[in-house]
């Protein structure tokens, strides 16, 4: 069942709340290039729902995931507090967030993100032109926004249904590039029991970009689980599909975030 829409639309929260302060130390991120590296994998997009879902399965290897577990518990992640802002969507998990653009680079130079979105590294499947990745990103693909944000969710945590927003950024750099983000990018690192991200398709988001048109029967809920190593991409801003993170009921669901930014 599609949750009840309520007026007025609550969003991500990713411009920062006044109640989480950045952390003003840098982030001593374990090495991105683990043992087994990244080439012999075979990695390709996978597109779940044509122009709005993108799978990575086995983006990081398990050996890269069991790094980060060992180390993002000792960041002070923040517990939720009691009371969203308004129009802010209902979070409840413990949250580390900092703008880290060194973090953010090595995120899309240091693993195969940046050869798979841009055509340059991808193994299988998924030929397009070059024009046809600019109408998928909504742009030139340029990296990851440096806003970092890292959820740790245990039995009982959940974030309720919202839309990501579309945001205006910086790449600093020698020059920097002024950005905004398209995509949204959750990496998991663990499996658990529930906790799957939940879209809810409309016809109106699906559309212009999956060729489904009114008078269809009402479009399926598209439901992925948590697993170690998965990267999820979908379209945010404008055409971003309403979507939540479910309750966990077992085990722990850990996610990195961050967004695909296209030059502005
Ligand atoms: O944790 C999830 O499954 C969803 C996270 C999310 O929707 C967000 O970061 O905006
Ligand atoms: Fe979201």
């Amino acid at each position: 069942m599609p949750p009840k829409k309520s007026k007025v639309k609550s969003h991500d929260g990713s411009t920062g709340s006044a109640a989480q302060k950045q952390p003003k130390y840098p982030v001593d991120w374990p090495q991105l290039n683990s043992k087994r590296g990244y080439h012999d994998q075979n990695l390709s997009l996978h597109q779940l729902v044509p122009g709005q879902i993108i799978t990575i399965p086995r983006f990081w290897d398990p050996a890269l995931c069991k790094a980060y577990l060992q180390f993002l518990p000792t960041l002070p992640l923040i517990t939720t507090p009691g009371k969203p802002r308004k129009g802010d969507a209902v979070r409840v998990n413990d949250r580390f967030q900092i703008d880290d653009a060194q973090f953010a680079e090595k995120l899309w130079l240091e693993t195969p993100l940046r050869g798979l979105i841009t055509g340059t590294g991808e193994s299988s499947g998924n030929e397009m032109s070059p024009e046809q990745r600019r109408e998928l990103f909504g742009g030139e693909v340029v990296g990851l926004n440096p806003n970092i944000r890292i959820y740790r969710y245990t039995k009982g945590q959940f974030f309720d249904c919202h839309y990501d927003d579309s945001n205006l950024v910086t790449i600093p750099g020698d020059p920097s590039i002024p950005a905004r983000t398209t995509w949204t990018l959750l990496l998991y690192l663990t499996s658990c029991s529930g906790g799957e991200t939940v879209f809810y398709p409309s016809s109106e988001s699906t559309s212009k970009k999956n060729k489904s048109s009114k008078g269809e029967a009402p479009l399926q809920p598209v439901s992925i689980a948590p697993d170690a190593g998965l990267a999820l991409l979908h379209r945010h801003g404008a055409d971003c599909m309403l979507h939540e993170g479910r309750e966990v009921s077992g085990g722990e669901k850990w996610v990195i975030r961050s967004d695909l930014c296209v030059r502005r």
